[in-house]
């Protein structure tokens, strides 16, 4: 690990919302090197708003943020990155190492090579780094933007529903990713989804918001029938099934499975 000890975000006291609507009031969070923060909840309660206000798109109604300036960012499936067939894998991952940065020199230039190499070979994209975008799969495509993510070596690694769309096996491959970078360099996480499972055995806490609501706290603390009933102010129970965890109510049935499984128990 590279990373010291001192947080790498600290929100005090902080209030987002939008006219009328709060999205979340009065929190209180410090994020530290290597921590893996799950952000949960139903359509609209403020995830991707969570993730602008570190990324300084938005600013807090109250309260205070700081956060590292190292910050690398992972994108959805389908991202837009303007024309798929014009693009290559090599061109999206060079793009994280310029930053804000123009007009390298000839060893800048090689520099440059050699940095796109390594973070193409850490995901293992080097056979395909030269193919546009386009006609790769989604897979292939979210490994070079993990690459994209880490190659300018980020403190903080914000995703944004990066497994979406992705099948089991690739969403296997590129949540590994995440956390090889995350163990190897002391890179805390936040990891917006909608489906807790594929993430739940790297998950340090989980920040859970409903309705201008919200909880932190390790997922054993927050996934419960008692916290999430509470949470959304109606009856929301939380099972476990096969390891995998079941919310069953609340305002979209997220994290859903068949629950006609066997070996269920209500947490
Ligand atoms: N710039 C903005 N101006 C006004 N309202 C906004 C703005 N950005 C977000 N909102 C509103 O804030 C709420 C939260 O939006 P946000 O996209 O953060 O939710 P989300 O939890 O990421 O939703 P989803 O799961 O559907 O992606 C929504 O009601 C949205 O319309």
């Amino acid at each position: 690990m590279t990373a010291g000890t001192d947080p790498v975000v600290t929100f005090s006291g902080a209030r987002l919302g939008f006219g009328d609507r709060v999205l979340w009031d009065d929190l209180d969070l410090t994020i530290r090197p290597g921590e893996f923060v799950a952000v949960l909840g139903p359509n609209g309660s403020g995830k991707t708003s969570f993730l602008r206000v570190l990324l300084r798109q938005y600013s807090l109604d109250r309260g205070t943020v700081t956060t590292t300036d190292k910050i690398g960012y992972i994108p959805q499936q389908h991202a837009d990155e303007g024309d798929p067939m014009a693009l290559r894998g090599r061109d999206l991952v060079g793009f994280g190492v310029d930053g804000n940065r123009w007009g390298l020199g000839l060893r800048g230039r090689s520099r440059r090579r050699d940095l796109v190499d390594q973070a193409l070979a850490a995901v293992d994209s080097l056979p395909y780094a030269d193919a546009p975008l386009g006609v790769l799969s989604g897979g292939e495509q979210q490994r070079l933007r993990v690459a994209q993510a880490v190659v300018s070596d980020p403190d903080l690694l914000l995703c944004d529903e990066p497994l979406a769309s992705l099948d089991p096996t690739n969403q296997q491959v590129v949540v590994d990713l995440i956390d090889q970078r995350r163990k190897q360099a002391g890179t805390a996480v936040v990891f917006v989804t909608h489906e807790i499972n594929p993430i739940l055995p790297y998950v340090d806490r989980v920040l859970y918001l409903v309705g201008g609501r919200f909880r932190v706290g390790t997922p054993d603390e927050v996934m419960t029938t008692e916290t999430l009933s509470e949470l959304y102010g109606s009856d929301v129970e939380v099972l476990r099934v096969n390891g995998r965890l079941v919310v069953i109510g609340g305002e979209d049935a997220h994290h859903c499975v068949d629950i006609a499984e066997t070996g269920s128990q209500p947490l």
